[in-house]
């Protein structure tokens, strides 16, 4: 990277990230700040087209337009980092001169907020830099993303992923749970309603949709959504209007959707169980988050971000021992991300001296035969209707759960805590896999 004198000293007195580009449009030099900041090596940019950071790179870029007017400027961009973190980035440029008088661009970049630790996405493998990128991409457009997953691969991370790195960070992140929405629920949980317009309707209750309004409407799985309901939200995500319940005036609200399912929509739309305008309406940016079991290079990662959480939330250093990460590297994972976590977090509560060993994991040994062979669990009862349409990852699941309800005397309480989910999450779960009491009603789940 031929530097001059003048521009290296100017870059150095820089305590932001700063870079210098030329007339050629190439990068001349970046500072250790920017070096530090965005990981990074001057190496890697030198001779670099300019906007090589950037996640949409223009024709007529900030610097092309710089060349050609000579004026400053400030401006907020998103720039994607080599391990595919989407930055929003608050960019200053103005001309710099080295010895001879030829005109460079200086740009000085702030970081915008990073995003808090809640939605950080860790794994450093191909196949996650792959979808994190995907995600990233996806985050600096208002498209409508569709995520797709198993359970516990991380999908609603994902969703917040996607929101806290969209210009509509600042807004609401609101979750729907399409879950536990029955016919009734449905119209007066997302568009509200007015007092009076049904019996218990006490007060004036805002809707989902108009609480998202400049932020981000997450649809967890959309897939359960009743089918009579769908062509109401479809119609409120086209327009953007809506009315609540009992009302006489309709609303508006800007929201911007990010919607997940474990399933495969486009198969339920072919057998009818899912609207196809809908289904269009919200799968514009598919993005699938693949299982733990095809990235497990991210394990040992994964685990020592655990282990990190787990040490500063007891105040003594947790360690893992070699063969006990073997172990770990050798099972498959049915409930993903979710599931490594419950593994750790038991076997850190079995160790001695915050050592995990091979001995403290204990992994399942289930299979899908056990659900057939086993069908009570204390109240619980699997449908066997249902057991033939599981994928066995599912059955391995429903399997466990049913293992943990029979031991538990069927508590759900106790249940949702063991498996570190919440309640409503183990709802869902018992509904998708309709492991209720007998006489219980699905639909109030
Ligand atoms: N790449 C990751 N890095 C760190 N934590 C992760 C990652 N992916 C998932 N997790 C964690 O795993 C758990 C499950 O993730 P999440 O709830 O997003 O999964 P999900 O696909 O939405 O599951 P479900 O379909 O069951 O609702 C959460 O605690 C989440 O923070």
């Amino acid at each position: 990277m031929p530097q001059t004198p003048l521009l290296s000293s100017l870059s150095r007195a820089q305590r932001h990230p700063f870079l210098i580009v030329d007339a050629d449009f190439r990068i001349r030099l970046v500072n250790r700040a920017l070096e530090a900041s965005f990981g990074l090596r001057s190496a890697d940019l030198s001779d670099c087209l300019c906007c090589r950071l950037d996640f949409a790179p223009q024709t007529d870029c900030r610097h092309r337009r710089f060349f050609r007017d000579l004026e400053p400027y400030s401006e907020t961009q998103t720039l994607i980092l080599p391990n595919g973190e989407a930055c929003r980035t608050q960019i200053q440029g103005f001309p710099v001169l080295d010895e001879e008088s030829r005109i460079y661009l200086g740009e000085s970049l702030r970081l915008l907020k990073p995003p808090p630790s809640k939605s950080v996405i860790v794994g450093s493998s191909a196949t996650t830099q792959t979808f994190k990128k995907a995600l990233a991409q996806s985050a600096a457009t208002e498209v409508s993303v569709l995520l797709h997953g198993e359970t516990g691969a991380g999908k609603e991370l994902a969703a917040e992923y996607i929101h806290r790195h969209s210009p509509r960070a600042a807004g609401p992140f609101v979750i729907v749970d399409c879950t536990v929405l029955s016919e009734d629920l449905v119209e007066s949980e997302l568009f509200g309603h007015v007092k009076g317009a049904f019996t218990g309707a006490a007060g004036n209750k805002i809707g989902l949709l108009e609480l998202a309004d400049k932020g981000t409407l997450f649809l967890d799985e959309i897939g359960d959504l009743p089918l009579s309901q769908q062509p109401k939200l479809l119609r409120a995500l086209e327009t953007g209007h809506f009315r609540p319940v009992g009302a006489t005036k309709t609303r508006r609200t800007n929201v911007r959707v990010v919607s997940a399912s474990h399933r495969d929509l486009g198969a339920l739309v072919q057998r009818g169980q899912f609207r196809e305008d809908l289904f269009y309406r919200i799968a514009v940016f598919p993005i699938t988050i693949p299982p733990l079991r095809v990235r497990r290079e991210d394990i040992p990662e994964l685990v020592e971000n655990m282990l990190l959480e787990i040490s500063a939330t007891s105040g003594a250093r947790y360690r893992i021992r070699k063969e006990a990460l073997r172990k770990l590297l050798q099972y498959d994972y049915p409930g993903n991300i979710r599931e490594l976590r419950n593994i750790i977090h038991l076997s850190a509560a079995m160790s001695q001296d915050q050592e995990i060993t091979a001995e403290t994991i204990r992994l399942p040994e289930l299979g899908a035969s056990r659900i057939a062979n086993c069908p009570t669990a204390g109240h619980q009862r699997m449908d066997p209707n249902l057991v033939e349409t599981l994928t066995p990852i599912e059955s391995v699941e429903a399997s466990y759960i049913l293992d943990l309800l029979r031991e538990h005397r069927g508590r759900r309480k106790e249940v949702a805590e063991r498996l570190s989910i919440s309640e409503r999450t183990l709802y869902r779960k018992l509904k998708r896999y309709r492991l209720n009491s007998p006489g219980e009603s699905t639909q109030n789940d």
